[in-house]
């Protein structure tokens, strides 16, 4: 399939672009010291990541993914979260790297005409400091962080306002991502979106939440448009 007519394409970040959870992983595991409680592995705290920080925390806190109903001490978590932020700023790009043919599919994309953004639910603040750390924050016009909007994926406020942003209709964007919230958060909107195989996704093939288009590898991308 081939996506017509389309000015621009909005990425994921985390499992998309960069394989961040090595680092993720460190801070968590560094929190969690702190705090004096038992640590985990990386491939346990992979399936851990897709919902912002807060999210992270608290599920480390409680050592599982199904933490919607729990409740945490407020006074303790504020406590956990603030040295998780703390801890991932000091190692944002010690082992996170873009994925393969990530770098060069972006250039190639970006010279072709195509808009390019990033809408990620990790924090903001550390969007542009891993762009920078790697080297290919000039490919991108602008980001949006899980709190930069009063709402993150998987709802569409983010990629609705992204379109606001560039002046553009949903028709005319695209959303890539790992994760079921990056689809469902494409689908509620009426966007297309095309799902990566090698993120994220909390154990499940990508294909059950039906993006147009699915890749196992980043260059692929720049055969459908
Ligand atoms: O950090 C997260 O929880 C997810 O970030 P992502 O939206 O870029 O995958
Ligand atoms: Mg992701």
């Amino acid at each position: 399939m081939k996506f017509r007519n389309k000015k621009a394409i909005f990425f994921d970040l985390d499992g998309t672009l960069i394989d961040s959870v090595p680092d993720l992983a460190l801070a968590v595991n560094e929190m969690l010291t702190i705090l004096g409680k038992e640590t985990f592995s990386e491939d346990t705290i992979r399936y851990w990541v897709g919902n912002g920080a807060q999210t992270l925390v608290k599920r480390a806190l409680l050592g599982r993914r199904e933490v919607e109903n729990e409740r945490i001490d407020e006074t303790y978590f504020k406590k956990a979260h603030t040295i998780f932020l703390e801890a991932y700023g000091k190692h944002l790009c010690k082992a996170t790297r873009p994925y393969p043919h990530v770098v060069e599919t972006l250039e190639a994309l970006k010279s072709r005409g195509y808009r390019l953004t990033i809408i990620t639910n990790k924090p903001e603040q550390f969007v542009e400091p891993i762009l920078k750390g790697l080297g290919f924050d000039d490919l991108f016009e602008t980001y949006l962080g899980g709190d930069s909007l009063p709402k993150k994926k998987p709802d569409p406020m983010p990629l609705l306002h992204m379109c606001d942003l560039l002046g553009l209709t949903v028709e005319s964007c695209v959303m890539v991502g790992d994760s079921k919230n990056d689809i469902l958060a494409a689908n509620a909107c009426g966007m297309q979106s095309i799902g990566v195989t090698y993120g994220y996704n909390y154990g499940e093939e990508i294909s059950i939440y039906e993006p147009d288009a699915v890749v196992n590898d980043f260059s692929n991308i720049s055969e459908l448009f």
